[in-house]
């Protein structure tokens, strides 16, 4: 009989599914009910090109600026309309399974925030075959301490990520902040529809491009390693929401739902929302809307309303 590592399930429930139903779990657009699986990512990329040239257009912004010296190491910044360097600024991390997307079309949310007096930042990583998994994380974090220098009367930093920019998110959770010049002020995560456990895609043909080996997925799975963590968050007040789509695919769910628990047990202030009738793509879409449930959410986490 095999031993269960330690902390861990005997086995993981993706296990079971045939090689044809792991892909297909694992393939958001084929969950999609509204559209077909193409119209639904041209749809995507169509809002989010959209979003970003009204962004541009009627937002004070940086655009392009390098957070290091590699090319692809670069975000856009828009500000709110008053003063800027002491507003809340939400960092966003776009999805695209780590092979796909650009921060140039991925400016969904930024004029319902910067309305709102929060400052919002596209960050730009080099995805695959270009960036591997580690170079990613290693961008995110630098990303995010560039603000944090840039800003220091910042009034707190929220990271967002949508699906592999989820991950990428929520791989800060467990980032090692002492290794840079500061901490940055991180006051929440929205993580959305996102990926947490990388073990399953190894199996998957998204893997073509990224290249992983399972090592690879266990060093950057942030549900491992939050399994595997001694310890406890720097910041209690430092909210967590998990957020995912009801017509997210079920391993989609179940990953999202286990990384909510194993926030929950490690003493994070979690908390788990699945949205009603949106799937992995409309739930970052309509952030674009000001009346959106999750623009509210956002925004009421950000301002600490009740
Ligand atoms: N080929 C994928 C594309 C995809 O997953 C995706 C596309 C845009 C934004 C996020 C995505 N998913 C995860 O990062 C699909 O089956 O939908």
């Amino acid at each position: 009989m095999e031993v269960p590592e330690r902390g861990r399930r005997a086995e993981a429930p993706w296990k079971k599914l045939s090689k044809e139903e792991l892909e297909n779990q694992y393939s958001p657009s084929r969950w999609v009910i509204r559209l077909g699986a193409e119209e639904a990512l041209r749809t995507y990329s169509q809002i989010g090109d959209e979003a970003t040239k009204r962004a541009r257009a009627t937002r004070r912004n940086r655009l392009h600026v390098p957070y290091g010296d590699g090319e692809g190491e670069n975000l856009d910044i828009y500000f709110p309309e008053q003063v800027s360097e002491a507003s809340p600024f939400c960092v966003f991390f776009h999805g695209g399974y780590w092979q796909s997307g650009s921060k140039d079309t991925s400016a969904f949310m930024v004029n319902p925030l910067t309305a709102q007096g929060v400052a919002v930042v596209i960050v730009a990583y080099d995805i695959a075959p270009k960036g591997t998994l580690d170079q990613m994380v290693d961008q995110v974090t630098r990303s995010i301490v560039y603000i944090q220098k840039q800003y220091p009367r910042n009034e707190g930093i929220y990271l967002c990520g949508h699906s592999a920019g989820a991950h990428l998110a929520a791989m800060m959770l467990l980032a090692d902040w002492t290794k840079h010049a500061v901490a940055p002020n991180l006051r929440g995560f929205f993580l959305i529809s996102g990926i947490y456990d990388l073990e399953p895609i190894v199996f998957t043909s998204q893997n073509g491009p990224l290249l992983m080996t399972l090592e690879d997925a266990r060093r950057n799975g942030p549900q491992q390693l939050l399994e595997a963590a001694l310890t406890q968050p720097v910041d209690p007040a430092c909210h967590v929401l998990v957020i995912v789509g009801q017509h997210d695919s079920p391993e989609f769910s179940r990953q999202s739902r286990e990384f909510y628990q194993t926030l929950c047990r490690g003493g994070w202030n979690a908390s788990f929302e699945e949205l009603h009738d949106v799937d992995h793509f409309e739930i970052i879409w309509k952030l674009t809307q000001d009346d959106y449930v999750l623009t509210q959410m956002i925004l009421r986490t950000i301002f600490q309303e009740p």
